[in-house]
């Protein structure tokens, strides 16, 4: 383990370097910029940088990129898995993203209000593969009174995100893949259903990322298939490994351009 946050953390102390040789406070750049600005503030306050060491912000930097990268290329690795196994699915998206994105450019956020379908798709991914079932454990501050018991302080607390995904009573046939269950009868995207399905968890410590995440996942998902059909000749598995993430088996795909 620790070798292997070492190899995440040596190009980040890279970077952070590289940025050191040619900061300028009056031009921040990035998070990176902004963290030396902070560090001067306080040095400049305080004379010195109190917890905002460069360990502190490799840590910080690390955090960020695994909790996004791990997160985001796991949902786009199950949205593969899951337009190999409905290639009718898959047809319409590519569909839709010819019709809203013209091809000479790739698709943008902006073009998201138009392609409805590809949204519930998104949502349908999410929903049925849950792949970060558990969110992040918290602890009581305080004894917390809940649904007639009491948890006491200092309780350790997983929220049980998936549990919603999957439950008959909010979505009936939960187990079945069906992104349409997301479309009123004109085609556009139930907002309140949509609503439904949080992988961000809720609440002041929810997902710092969830807006960047948001476009990342339609930006990358549509992209994929403007410019490609997935198919396999082997059967990818539906069962997920059990990492830090609920992510697809290693499966075999083969790439062609659209038809
Ligand atoms: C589809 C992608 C993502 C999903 C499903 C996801 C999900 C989550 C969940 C469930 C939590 C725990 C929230 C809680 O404790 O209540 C979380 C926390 C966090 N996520 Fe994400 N995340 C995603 C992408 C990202 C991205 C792209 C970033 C940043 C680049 C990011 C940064 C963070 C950080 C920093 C936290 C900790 C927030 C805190 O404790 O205050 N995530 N995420």
């Amino acid at each position: 383990m620790n070798g292997r946050i070492a190899n995440i953390q040596k190009p980040l102390r890279e970077l952070v370097a590289e940025h050191r040789k040619s900061f300028d406070p009056h031009n921040p750049r990035d998070y990176v910029d902004h963290y030396f600005c902070a560090q001067e503030s306080r040095i400049n306050e305080k004379g010195d940088v109190g917890t905002f060491t460069d360990d502190q912000l490799i840590r910080n930097l690390s955090d960020l990129y695994v909790a996004g990268f791990e997160t985001t290329t796991t949902f786009l690795r199950w949205a593969m898995v899951y337009m190999i196994f409905n290639p009718e699915v898959q047809t319409k998206v590519q569909a839709e993203v010819d019709w809203a994105v013209v091809s000479s450019r790739w698709s943008a956020v902006a073009d998201q209000s138009k392609m409805p379908h590809s949204t519930a798709v998104i949502n349908e991914v999410t929903r049925i593969t849950y792949f970060v079932p558990f969110g992040v454990p918290h602890c009581t501050t305080e004894d917390v009174p809940f649904k007639g018991y009491t948890i006491p302080k200092g309780t350790e607390v997983w929220p049980l995100l998936c549990q919603h995904f999957v439950s008959p009573a909010v979505w009936g046939d939960a187990d079945v893949f069906r992104p349409e269950r997301f479309l009123d009868e004109k085609g556009q995207v139930i907002q309140s259903l949509a609503d439904e399905v949080q992988p961000f968890s809720v609440g002041r410590r929810a997902c710092l990322g969830e807006p960047l995440a948001k476009m990342e996942v339609f930006i990358f998902f549509t992209a994929i298939m403007q410019h490609f059909t997935l198919s396999s000749r082997t059967t990818p598995s539906r069962e997920p490994a059990l990492a830090s993430v609920l992510a697809p088996k290693p499966f075999k795909v083969t790439v062609t351009p659209p038809c």
